[in-house]
């Protein structure tokens, strides 16, 4: 993918998870997969319902910047650390909604979502009658270190779900392009803004 092509779909994802309400303030950060090398990210501290093409710049699998006068998104080695691990990740997506971040801090070390007709928008989940199991990690400031965690979490992992949520922060999909990661983040943050729902209500 072009840079040019990039950063038309990042504005794009911005807007759209804007109006969705899942990029509150400057809330939220995009990539995608440029080469083998390299990564279109967006650029930090913009608020991601109001991005141009100069909020969109070119880091390598290190989380390192072409223009070292641009900062890139604070939570840039996670971009990098799914697609070092993934080589079929071409997009990553990360919201704040207040589905997420209420959910992933009342969970365990990990939320499932079974029985939702939007489970489908998931790999290998040809039906609602199926589940999948994100993993919830701590949140942290040293993003290295978060990084460093995840990648032993999914080492023990038997198969490994294109989604995780960092308590009381946010959520994380990607998906082999940004229609099907756009597809994904909206399945799964309607699917926790249903168990959100539930649980409001009186039992
Ligand atoms: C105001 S949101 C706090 C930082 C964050 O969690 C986020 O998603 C946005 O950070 P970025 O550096 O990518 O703008
Ligand atoms: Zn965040």
């Amino acid at each position: 993918m072009t840079l040019e092509g990039a950063a038309a779909a990042l504005v794009a994802a911005g807007r759209r998870l804007d109006a969705l309400g899942l990029v509150p303030a400057t809330a939220g950060n995009f990539s995608v997969r440029l080469d083998a090398r390299r990564l279109a990210v967006t650029v930090s501290g913009r608020h991601k319902g109001f991005l141009t093409a100069d909020d969109v710049m070119v880091v390598d699998l290190d989380g390192i910047a072409e223009d070292p006068r641009k900062k890139s998104s604070a939570e840039t080695l996670l971009h990098c650390g799914i697609y070092r691990r993934f080589p079929q990740a071409g997009a990553v997506l990360h919201g704040h909604s207040i589905a997420n971040t209420f959910l992933s801090r009342a969970a365990g070390n990990d939320l499932t979502l079974a029985g939702y007709e939007l489970l489908k928008a998931f790999p290998g989940l040809p039906t609602h009658d199926a589940e999948v199991t994100l993993p919830v990690i701590p949140n942290d400031q040293d993003i290295a270190r978060m990084q460093r965690g995840l990648d032993l979490l999914w080492d023990g992992l038997p198969s490994i779900p294109p989604g995780y949520l960092i308590r009381g922060h946010g959520s994380y999909v990607w998906a082999p392009d940004m229609p099907a990661a756009l597809m994904r983040m909206e399945a799964l943050e309607f699917m926790l803004a249903c168990e959100l729902e539930e649980r409001r209500q009186p039992r």
